[in-house]
């Protein structure tokens, strides 16, 4: 991993970027400019940014983390009503010691969610993902807080992506065309129950599927933690009002390897439970990812990346589902 920075992350206010977001000229803006300079830093130096000035607020960031706390804390049976299974397209709720990363147990309880889409719209791969999300009845406002919260996280992302793509020296929209007109996206509500032992692994060592992450974690614990090129494990401390981004897998293909997707890890040292809202966007559900034309005339023969030349980003996913929920059936 091409992570070259030693012990904090950036941190990259992005406002002016959402205020020129739809204009043709957006790098003549000094502010533009800066804040483009900075994410081409933060992607190639680390691949994980804090990003402020962002314009969703710390009221719903905060809300969704309070209901979040309010789901996990109802008892098993309540949570087991939404319970995953491939039946549903592996959407809903799992227990702890469910969800495997790296052929190792995660600690950690979740609901996950997928973009929904018409049966059969992706073909045999899709099939796999079929099904409706399932929220809970309690607490009540959750699905609807949610759906709103998975709107302003969906433009919020293609909006720093505009940015990433200036900052790779290319148009604002090279993320919007063929592959990303009609992007997939994923959602994980995580949580990770306190600890009396220390080290216990929350989520094991992986890097995203997608294009790019946003994550909204509680305030007052230190539980993510990002690895820098020495092998060191850094923490991302949380700021409030703040979304911690990073770049997934299929941003670093597009890119011809230029930025990276970062390996990053959960470890909840703390006493109390942690809630995490992990969003995740995607290139299109059947887009066949591979380098971008224009970044690899721009950066040919990128020496750094063993680049996949080719990926179908449904297969990618599909196959870490299955992989990750390989032993669904025993142990739920
Ligand atoms: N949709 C995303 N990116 N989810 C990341 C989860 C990483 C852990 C998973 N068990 C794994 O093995 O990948
Ligand atoms: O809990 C977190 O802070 C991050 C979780 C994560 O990395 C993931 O779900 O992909
Ligand atoms: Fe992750």
């Amino acid at each position: 991993m091409a992570t070259n920075f030693k012990s904090h992350l950036p941190i990259i206010d992005i406002k002016p970027l959402l205020v020129k977001c739809n204009g043709s000229d957006m790098m003549d803006d000094t502010g533009v400019a800066e804040a483009v300079r900075k994410l081409d830093q933060a992607c190639r130096d680390v691949g994980f940014f804090y990003v402020i000035g962002h314009g969703i607020s710390e009221s719903l960031m905060r809300k969704v983390k309070e209901m979040t706390h309010r789901f996990f804390k109802l008892p098993y049976e309540e949570k087991l009503k939404i319970k995953i299974t491939p039946a549903v397209g592996y959407r809903g709720y799992q227990r702890i010691g469910v969800n495997y990363t790296s052929g190792k147990q995660d600690f950690h309880e979740a609901i996950d969610c997928y973009r929904e889409f018409k049966q059969g719209k992706y073909g045999e791969t899709g099939k796999v993902l079929e099904g409706l999300n399932q929220w809970p009845e309690y607490p009540q406002e959750y699905k609807g807080l949610m759906d709103e919260y998975i709107k302003l996280c969906t433009d919020l992302s293609r909006n720093i992506l505009r940015g990433i793509s200036l900052a790779l020296g290319g148009s604002p929209y090279e993320f919007e065309g063929e592959m990303v007109g009609d992007p997939f996206w994923v959602m994980r509500i995580i949580g990770y129950p306190g600890v009396n032992q220390e080290n216990v692994i929350g989520c094991g060592a992986h890097t995203d599927y997608g294009l790019l992450t946003l994550i909204n974690q509680d305030d007052d614990k230190t539980a993510l933690q990002v690895e820098n090129l020495a092998g060191d494990w850094v923490s991302a401390i949380p700021i409030p009002g703040s979304f911690i981004c990073n770049i997934g897998d299929m941003l670093k293909i597009l890119s011809n390897g230029v930025y990276e997707s970062t390996l990053h890890r959960v470890i909840n040292n703390s006493h109390r439970y942690r809630v995490c809202i992990a969003f995740f966007y995607e290139t299109n559900f059947d887009a066949v990812v591979e380098p971008l034309d224009i970044f690899k005339e721009k950066y040919p023969g990128d020496k750094r990346s063993q680049v996949s030349r080719r990926v179908v980003y449904g297969e990618h996913l599909v196959n870490k589902v299955q992989t990750t929920f390989e032993n669904l059936v025993e142990h739920s």
